[in-house]
C-alpha cells in the first residue's frame, strides 16, 4: 500500500514544524476555529524561546486510501444531503485535509528528538470516494466482549443511513464465522433495529474467537456487494482485519476496511485508551469495595482478593487500585512475582495486616508467569490460557501466614466477566460516537487498513500496521502508573533499581 503510492515509509514528512522564535507582540488577532488565541498578531506565539529544545519536520503516517488505486465519486460531502427531502441542508462545521494531523508524542525537551511523527486527524472530508447512497456495509465484532460494542454498531449504523444515506448495512453474525457460517444468517441493521442499543451490554452481532477464513471472507464480500467492512475488535482481530484489506487490494477489489479498537484490556497500542476500557475499571470498583468489607469484618486478619482480565497486561488492575485507593497489593504482568524475601508480596502483605487489620490485593489475570510458568494450551484464537494466579495467591497468603502462627481469612472475588458486560458509562459512550463517525467519515472518503483512535485526546486514523506492529503493549514497568501504585499501595517494587531519569543532579541544576 505505502510503496505503491509512491513512499517509501508508513512514516512520510509532512508539514514543516514552526521553529522558535522571538517572544510576539501581546496584541491578540481575531480567530477562528481551533487556532490559538495566546499567537500574536505575526502568527508568532508568546513565551520564551527554548534554545535547548530542538525542533524539526513532521512526520506523517500515511493511510492507504483507495482513490489512490480506484476512480472515485469524488461527491461533495454534506452531512445528511441525501437524506434531505426539502428540509435546510445540513454542513458538516470542519473538513479535513490531508496535511491536517495530530502530533504522537507531543513532550518536548533537550534530550527528545525535533522530527516529530503524527497521525493522519480524523474528521469528515470534503469529497466522498465512495457515493454515499450506493453503500453497503458490513460490520462484524470479534474477540472478548467490552462495554460499548453495541454503543459502537449503534452509531456506525445511524452514521451511515442518517447522515449518509447508505443503502444497506449488514451485521455479520458471532465474529469472523459468521461470513461463512449458514447458521448465523446476517442481520440487516436499521436505525428502527439499533434503536436505544447504545444502553446495552454485549453486542447485539454476537462475537467469537478463532474462524478467521478469509477466501469465505472475501467471497462474502463479493457475494453482498459490500463497499465498506467496519471491523470492531482488539489486537487479533485488526491483524485479521489487515489480511482482509490486503486480499482485497490484491483482487482489486473497492473495498475500504476500517478498525474500530476495543478491548477491556486497553492494550492496543498508540491509543490513549480503547472504549469500554474506563467502564470496567469503574465497574471493578464495586468488586473491590466488597473485598474491602470483606476483609475488613472477617476478623482476625481478613484479606480480599479481587482477580481482574489483563492477559499480558495491567491495564485494569493497575488502574482499578489507583481508581479505588483501597489496596495494599497490585500485581500485575509486567512486574515479576516474589513471594518472600525483602522484595516479596507475602511479608508486605502480613506488614498491612498488621498495620491496619485487614489487606486487599488486586491480581491481574497474567500476573505471575515468572513463577507459574506459562501454559502450552490456547484459545481457538491461539491466545495462550493462563494458570490461576488468584486461587495460587490464596493459597500462598494461607501457607504464608500458618507458618507465621497467624490466623488468616481470605475471601476472593472473581468479576471478570461482569466488568466487560455491562453498558459502557457516559465517558465510554461518547468515545463510541466519536470513534464509529470518523470511521464511517474516513470509509467514505475511501481509507482503508486504517482504525480510528483518540490520541492526545484528538480523534486520528492509524494505519493497522502501525498499530499491530506493537500491539499487545504493556504497561511501562518505569513509568508513571505503576509508580503510582507503587506508592499507593507500599508495596515493594521487584524491579531492578534504575536511577531516576533528570537525576537530581541535573534537576538542581540552575
Ligand atoms: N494473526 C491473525 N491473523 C488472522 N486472524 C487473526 C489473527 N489473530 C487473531 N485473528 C482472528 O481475530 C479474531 C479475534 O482475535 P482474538 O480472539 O485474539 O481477540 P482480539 O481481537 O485480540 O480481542 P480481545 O482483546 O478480546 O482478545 C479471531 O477470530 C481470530 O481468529
Ligand atoms: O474468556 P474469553 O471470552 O476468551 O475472554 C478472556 C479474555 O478476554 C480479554 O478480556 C480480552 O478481551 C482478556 O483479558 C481475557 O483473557
Amino acid at each position: 500500500f505505502l510503496a505503491s503510492s509512491g513512499r517509501q515509509s508508513s512514516f512520510s514528512p509532512g508539514v514543516t514544524a514552526a521553529v522558535g522564535r522571538q517572544q510576539s507582540s501581546r496584541d491578540a488577532v481575531s480567530v477562528q476555529g481551533d487556532v490559538d488565541e495566546s499567537f500574536g498578531e505575526e502568527g508568532v506565539p508568546e513565551g520564551w524561546v527554548l534554545p535547548k529544545v530542538p525542533s524539526g519536520q513532521i512526520y506523517l503516517a500515511e493511510v492507504p486510501c483507495l482513490s489512490d488505486y480506484f476512480p472515485s465519486m469524488n461527491i461533495r460531502n454534506d452531512m445528511m444531503v441525501q437524506a434531505l427531502s426539502g428540509g435546510s441542508p445540513a454542513f458538516w462545521n470542519r473538513l479535513l485535509g490531508p496535511d491536517d494531523c495530530v502530533i504522537i508524542d507531543p513532550i518536548c525537551g533537550p534530550d527528545r528528538p525535533g522530527h516529530k511523527k503524527a497521525l493522519l486527524r480524523a474528521g469528515p472530508r470534503p469529497l466522498l470516494h465512495f457515493d454515499p447512497q450506493k453503500t453497503v456495509a458490513a460490520i462484524v465484532t470479534c474477540g472478548g466482549l467490552c462495554p460499548g460494542l453495541n454503543s459502537v454498531i449503534h452509531h456506525l449504523t445511524e452514521t451511515l443511513v442518517k447522515n449518509y444515506s447508505a443503502q444497506r448495512v449488514i451485521g455479520v453474525r458471532g465474529g469472523f464465522a459468521g461470513f461463512y457460517n449458514r447458521q448465523l444468517t446476517p442481520l440487516d441493521l436499521t436505525v428502527s433495529r439499533v434503536d436505544r442499543l447504545q444502553h446495552q451490554g454485549g453486542t447485539l452481532l454476537g462475537t467469537s474467537r478463532g474462524g478467521f477464513e478469509l477466501d469465505n471472507i472475501i467471497a462474502f464480500l463479493r457475494a453482498y456487494q459490500v463497499t465498506q467492512l467496519y471491523v470492531i475488535g482488539g489486537d487479533g482481530t485488526h491483524r485479521a482485519a489487515q489480511k482482509i484489506a490486503m486480499e482485497c487490494k490484491a483482487q482489486q477489489l473497492n473495498i475500504a476496511v476500517a478498525g474500530v479498537p476495543k478491548t477491556i484490556d486497553n492494550d492496543v497500542d498508540m491509543l490513549d485508551r480503547s472504549f469500554g476500557f474506563e467502564t470496567s475499571v469503574e465497574t471493578a470498583q464495586a468488586a473491590i469495595t466488597s473485598a474491602v468489607t470483606e476483609a475488613s469484618c472477617n476478623l482476625p486478619n481478613g484479606i480480599g482478593i479481587v482477580k481482574l482480565m489483563g492477559r499480558s497486561s495491567g491495564f485494569i488492575a493497575a488502574h482499578a487500585t489507583l481508581a479505588s485507593g483501597d489496596v495494599d497489593l497490585c500485581l500485575v504482568p509486567e512486574m515479576p512475582l516474589v513471594l518472600e524475601g525483602p522484595k516479596g508480596c507475602l511479608p508486605h502483605l502480613m506488614q498491612r495486616v498488621h498495620d491496619k487489620g485487614y489487606a486487599v490485593v488486586v491480581v491481574a489475570e497474567g500476573a505471575g508467569e515468572n513463577v507459574l510458568g506459562s501454559s502450552a494450551e490456547v484459545d481457538l484464537s491461539g491466545n495462550k490460557k493462563l494458570p490461576k494466579v488468584a486461587e495460587f495467591m490464596q493459597h500462598s497468603i494461607e501457607d504464608f501466614f500458618h507458618r507465621h502462627n497467624l490466623p488468616v481469612t481470605c475471601k476472593s472475588i472473581d468479576p471478570s466477566y461482569t466488568i466487560r458486560s455491562v453498558p459502557a458509562n457516559a465517558s465510554d459512550q461518547i468515545l463510541c460516537m466519536q470513534l464509529a463517525q470518523n470511521a464511517v467519515h474516513a470509509a467514505m472518503a475511501g481509507y482503508t487498513a486504517f482504525t480510528v483512535g483518540l490520541v492526545n485526546n484528538k480523534a486520528v486514523l492509524i494505519p493497522m500496521s502501525l498499530v499491530t506492529a506493537t500491539s499487545p503493549r504493556c504497561l511501562d514497568p518505569y513509568g508513571r502508573v505503576l509508580e503510582r501504585v507503587l506508592s499507593t499501595t507500599l508495596q515493594p517494587s521487584t524491579l531492578p533499581y534504575r536511577p531516576p531519569k533528570g537525576g537530581l543532579d541535573s534537576a538542581t541544576q540552575p
